[in-house]
């Protein structure tokens, strides 16, 4: 198969005590994201998609939260290792697509910063990424700013061999 396909949402909630770190960028908000690692939502949803794309499996099975060495991790640390679970697969990214779902803060300022971040950790050129973001209209636990969602969809190409 030359290409496959993986998609992947992830949710963490929203508390006082936290920094707000998306697609790797620090955010100035009264709020940040709860979670082991930096919980930073877009960048689980792209590991999802990358892992689910290459059916292996989850975030969750190949970095747990019950281990201490990922406590405070930056998720592009894991992204990249995400890369290297593909290559071993035979696999490269082909493009990301994300939407982080947000109330507040204003992701548009940090839109271009969050893509470069990805494609760092992917491999790839930043024409390959594409971040998005729209509110709930208020509605649900975005909405109320209870939490953020992140859903991404990621195509996985087939790597070249050398002869
Ligand atoms: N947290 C957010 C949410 C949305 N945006 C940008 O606003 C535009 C309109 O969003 P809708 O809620 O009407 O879908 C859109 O261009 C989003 O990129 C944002 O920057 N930050
Ligand atoms: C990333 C990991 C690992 O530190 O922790 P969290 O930051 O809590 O994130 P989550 O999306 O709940 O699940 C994956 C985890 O195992």
């Amino acid at each position: 198969m030359n290409f496959r396909i993986g998609s992947g949402y992830d949710v963490h909630q929203l508390v006082s005590d936290r920094k707000l770190i998306l697609g790797g960028v620090t955010i100035s908000h009264e709020k940040g994201l709860k979670g082991h690692s930096d919980a930073d939502v877009i960048v689980h949803a792209v590991c999802d998609a990358m892992l689910g794309g290459a059916g292996l499996g989850d975030i969750g099975e190949h970095f747990p939260d019950s281990d201490p060495s990922f406590k405070g991790i930056s998720s592009l640390v894991l992204m990249a290792h995400c890369r290297h679970l593909l290559q071993e697969k035979g696999y490269e990214v082909g493009n990301i697509d994300g939407t982080v779902f947000a109330q507040a803060p204003r992701i548009s300022p940090y839109k271009k910063a969050m893509e470069e971040n990805l494609a760092r950790a992917a491999g790839v050129s930043v024409d390959r990424v594409n971040i998005k973001a729209t509110t709930t209209e208020g509605l649900g636990f975005e909405g109320r700013g209870e939490g953020i969602g992140a859903h991404a969809v990621v195509l996985l190409q087939k790597l070249v061999q050398e002869s």
